[in-house]
């Protein structure tokens, strides 16, 4: 095989810099609200050590409310030295803020859910009361705990009235908010929608505060949610290993990585260690104790299979044929499959010189045939392949 040449680094001006965006890992909050998160101390330490390794900006933890371990991991994540800063998420209410200030984070994500549904059968509060709630909880915040970086999130935000938001967003934003958050709590947003409310978003509040972005994948379109808004000036994105989450999750750490990529490799392979990645996929299955779904992004066991005959005579030349990413980048390898009735005979000559094996054309012609009349029959596997290959050079 060439040389990897599908890696592409010198793009003059990329599209979307991974300068212009930062990653909160939301694994150890929205994570544990997954089926199966239930993260113990030591798992927790495993997760925020291997996503402060990676390069991860921001790691978001669950609220220190749940109970008194629950604070008192945050406390022992805090006072682990990472580099990565961390957040923890808690209600617009002064008994959560005041519980999460003496945890170490070096901010508080707040929300408040501002849909009709929420404000009926959540919190009962109408928007009026959810702005007085959030003037007295970042104004405390911003006189007690001046350094604390502070976020405030419609919840629901894609099932809430456009006036609504864009007077609780505008009014957080005059309070000193460091970034505000649209959260599509449901997964039920299109990309367009995504695009759209953030552009309008970005009218209202200061030039300096940040936008988030929450997006869950009911619907399939957390990645490509995540993308639209960044595209549309989102600075932050929420992720977590393997989307893990409320329902199926939201925005997988990897899923959202392989998108940035191809506006900006270089910057991506400057921010973080990416090839990290299969390793942070493999830590959170085994916690999860759930395989890596075999059409994972970037990780999954069939994310770089090449099959078919037309795929594997252009992969052997210059794999970005059929890749969009090169795999060794995010430290995974590809897999040629050869032996199939879908291959080609470029793809048995290739197999053939690896084994030291030479086939004139209408010898490779029948061969070929022959593997792909035998794979009919049944499977093949590289074994069985190179024994044919071996026992009819000399036929
Ligand atoms: C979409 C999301 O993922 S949002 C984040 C979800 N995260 C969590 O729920 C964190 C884990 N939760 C917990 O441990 C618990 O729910 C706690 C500690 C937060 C609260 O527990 P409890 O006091 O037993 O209340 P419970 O969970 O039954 O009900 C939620 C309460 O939060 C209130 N609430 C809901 N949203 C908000 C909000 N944004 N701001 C303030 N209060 C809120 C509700 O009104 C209700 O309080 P009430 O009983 O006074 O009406
Ligand atoms: O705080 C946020 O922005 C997101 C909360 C959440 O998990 C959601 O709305 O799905
Ligand atoms: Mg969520």
């Amino acid at each position: 095989m060439t040389q990897d040449p599908s890696v592409t680094t010198d793009h003059p001006a990329p599209l979307i810099p991974a300068t212009s965006w930062a990653i909160i890992d939301s694994t150890l909050r929205e994570g544990e609200q997954f089926a199966r998160g239930n993260f113990k101390q030591g798992d927790k330490i495993e997760i925020a050590r291997a996503l402060d390794a990676f390069g991860a900006e921001f790691i978001e933890v669950t609220t220190p409310m749940v109970s008194a371990q629950t604070h008192a991991d945050i406390r022992r994540l805090t006072s682990l030295g990472l580099k990565a800063k961390f957040l923890t998420h808690v209600r617009c209410h002064m008994d959560d803020v005041q519980r999460a200030v003496d945890t170490g984070v070096d901010g508080l994500d707040l929300l408040f859910g501002t849909s009709s549904f929420l404000r009926e059968f959540s919190h009962g509060k109408n928007i009026g009361q959810i702005i007085d709630s959030a003037q007295q909880v970042i104004s405390w915040i911003k006189t007690h705990h001046p350094d604390l970086q502070i976020r405030f999130s419609a919840e629901d935000t894609f099932r809430s009235e456009e006036a609504d938001l864009m007077a609780v967003y505008r009014a957080v934003s005059d309070l000193g908010v460091h970034r505000v958050g649209l959260a599509d709590t449901v997964g039920v947003a299109t990309p367009r929608q995504v695009y759209t409310l953030v552009r309008e978003v970005r009218k209202v509040i200061h030039a300096e505060c940040g936008i988030e972005f929450h997006g869950h994948n009911d619907t399939g379109c957390a990645v490509s949610n995540a993308y639209e808004a960044v595209e549309a000036g989102a600075t932050h994105i929420d992720t977590t290993i393997l989307g893990i989450g409320e329902r199926n999750g939201i925005t997988p750490l990897g899923g959202f990585l392989a998108r940035m990529f191809t506006f900006d490799p270089q910057g991506l392979i400057d921010k973080y260690n990416l090839d990290l990645l299969p390793e942070l996929d493999r830590m959170i299955a085994r916690m999860v104790d759930l395989p890596i779904p075999w059409n994972n992004y970037l990780t999954g066991e069939f994310a770089y299979n090449h099959k078919a005959g037309m795929h594997l005579k252009a992969i052997y030349l210059n794999p970005g044929a059929y890749e969009a990413i090169p795999p060794g980048v995010f430290g995974v390898g590809r897999r040629i499959q050869a032996a199939s009735k879908v291959t080609g005979k470029h793809a048995i000559a290739y197999k053939a010189r690896e084994l030291g094996l030479h086939y004139g054309e209408d010898a490779l012609r029948r061969v070929t045939d022959h593997i792909k009349a035998l794979a009919e029959q049944d499977e093949l596997d590289d074994a069985h392949l190179e024994q044919v290959l071996r026992e009819w050079v000399s036929a």
